[in-house]
């Protein structure tokens, strides 16, 4: 009996939060990164349908960069990123459509429908207008080639809207198209930033495979609890943050400073992080702010 009552205490323990996130729009952008362990997929689309299920309005923007890099690999096609941003030629921007749209998209809203949600998958390239970008260096500044990829021009929430208002749970492919049809490969984060601030998102989580933002990416135990937007160019100019990391925080930036009021970085190799973040008061992992906010 005991241990029912202490489940039941869970539930109420929730409450507050359940009330205070009701009917609003959560971006969680799932990392490819954290997509390695196959049990771990299943649970987080589970804590998706979870938040679905109590009237938080989830819209799950995934990645799926390692699965690119594999499917890469097998066809002798080499895998290069500059700054965070992957160099895609004309042969890698098909795969990276067929990777994300036919393998990584269409494993989440299975999952999700298989755990008794209502996920809808939608390619970016409904969503994403997009121009043809260059890598740039945080540091130097300089410019480089990375082919077919874009940067989000404008986004298109329609195809978003009308899920959320069928009661669906849109799953998002980071794809864009160009006026000339072209379609370019986006980076997630990216992609999850401008949705999130399209859409006037209430929060915004990333899932990766760290635990957080790391003072020494050598040292899991060197997570920085809280990052204000303002200590970010300190961080790259040291070198702190570097790779996938850049184009996170970059966004993050972003995001935060056209309205979104706090962003998230938890690790997704751990079980239900995403509800322990949004439901218990423990802070897991990094939340970035903008300086004027209440910590
Ligand atoms: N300071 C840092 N703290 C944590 N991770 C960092 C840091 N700097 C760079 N990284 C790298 O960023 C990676 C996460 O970005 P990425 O590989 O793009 O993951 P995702 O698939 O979740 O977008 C980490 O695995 C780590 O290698
Ligand atoms: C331009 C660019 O780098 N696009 C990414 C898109 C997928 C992605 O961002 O996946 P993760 O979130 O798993 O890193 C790529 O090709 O890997």
């Amino acid at each position: 009996m005991k241990e029912l009552i202490g489940k039941a205490d869970v539930l109420i323990e929730a409450l507050p939060y359940i009330q205070k996130f009701r009917n609003s729009i959560m971006v969680v952008k799932f990392g490819g990164s954290a997509m390695e362990d196959p049990g771990l997929v299943e649970s987080t689309m589970r804590d998706v349908v979870l938040l679905e299920a109590i009237g938080i309005r989830p819209i799950v923007v995934h990645g799926g960069g390692k699965a690119i890099s594999a499917e890469l690999r097998k066809q002798d096609i080499p895998v290069r990123f500059v700054n965070g941003l992957r160099y895609t030629c004309e042969k890698t921007i098909k795969i990276v459509d067929d990777v994300l749209h036919n393998q990584v998209n269409a494993a989440l809203v299975r999952l999700g429908n298989e755990n008794g949600g209502k996920m809808i998958g939608l390619s970016g390239k409904g969503i994403l207008h997009a121009v043809r970008t260059k890598s740039v260096d945080p540091v130097t500044c300089e410019r480089q080639d990375v082919g077919f990829v874009g940067e989000i021009s404008a986004v298109n929430v329609a195809p978003i809207m009308e899920a959320l208002e069928a009661g669906l749970t849109p799953v998002v492919t980071p794809l864009g198209v160009g006026i000339d049809g072209q379609v370019y490969n986006i980076n997630a984060d990216i992609a999850a930033c401008k949705i999130a601030e399209a859409i006037h998102a209430r929060k915004l989580v990333f899932l990766s495979d760290v635990p957080g933002v790391l003072a020494d990416c050598e040292n899991p135990d060197s997570v920085i609890p809280t990052i204000r937007t303002d200590e970010i160019d300190g961080l790259v100019l040291r070198k702190v943050l570097s790779g996938g990391m850049l184009p996170k925080i970059k966004s993050c930036v972003e995001a935060l400073n056209s309205g979104i009021n706090k962003v998230h970085l938890i690790d997704g190799r751990i079980n239900h992080t995403l509800l322990l973040e949004i439901f218990t008061d423990h802070g897991v992992g990094t939340q970035i702010v903008r300086p004027d906010s209440v910590m």
